[in-house]
């Protein structure tokens, strides 16, 4: 257990929604041995996504009564929708596996950055609006969600210079070799 606690860091995946984020942390955290922690939310589940793998999804009764036992390490409300990473989640991944990924907003990002400071390595993952646009289309998203989306990608950008490692999403292999590379480089 003492290694992996010497070891253990947090890759926190950012970036504007659409980027690939999801996409390029699966593959890189498959090849690097990193384990997902997962987001809870309150949405509901978009048709391409199931429990379990892309979030938990509760209701919003279940998510307040976990805020209010403290459960979360940070919360973000977006619309009136919420999301949460459980702190007991993060312990119990770290008592397994001394890597461990999340997919996070710039805010999300900047909070559990200042909660485990130097054991966190945040990845901005980003493409131009055009590429993001086109490729949420053909996910399936509706134009109201790609639209919403969009509306933060500035913001999302904006913390770009703040993160340790920021690598434009084109080409999808080339995108997870780079990736690969560099976070070889933080794990030993
Ligand atoms: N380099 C790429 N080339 C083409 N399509 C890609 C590339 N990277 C990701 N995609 C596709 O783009 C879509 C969005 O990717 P993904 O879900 O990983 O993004 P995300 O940033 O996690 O977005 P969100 O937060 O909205 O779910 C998916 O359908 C994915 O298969
Ligand atoms: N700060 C947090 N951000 C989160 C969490 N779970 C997801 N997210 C980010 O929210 C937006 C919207 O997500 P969507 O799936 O509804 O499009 C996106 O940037 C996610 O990465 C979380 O627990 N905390």
């Amino acid at each position: 257990m003492d290694e992996i606690n010497d070891k253990k860091l947090i890759f926190v995946f950012t970036g504007p929604d659409g980027s690939g984020r999801k996409t390029v942390a699966g593959r890189v955290g498959a090849l690097c041995g990193l384990q997902r922690v997962l987001s809870y939310t309150t949405r509901p589940s978009r048709l391409y996504e199931k429990d379990g793998i892309d979030y938990h999804f509760i209701t919003r009764e279940q998510f307040i009564e976990a805020e209010q036992n403290e459960e979360f390490i940070e919360t973000l409300e977006i619309d009136g929708v919420y999301y949460g990473i459980k702190s007991k989640e993060i312990d119990a991944t770290f008592q397994q596996h001394p890597y461990v990924y999340l997919i996070l907003n710039r805010q999300g990002s900047k909070l559990v950055k200042e909660v485990f400071g130097d054991k966190v390595i945040q990845i901005l993952i980003y493409a131009d609006r055009n590429k993001v646009m086109s490729r949420l289309l053909e996910r399936g998203d509706t134009t109201e969600v790609i639209y919403k989306n969009l509306e933060r990608y500035e913001q999302e950008m904006g913390y770009l210079k703040e993160c340790d490692v920021n690598v434009e999403n084109y080409e999808l292999d080339e995108t997870v070799e780079e990736v690969t590379a560099i976070l070889n480089t933080y794990i030993k």
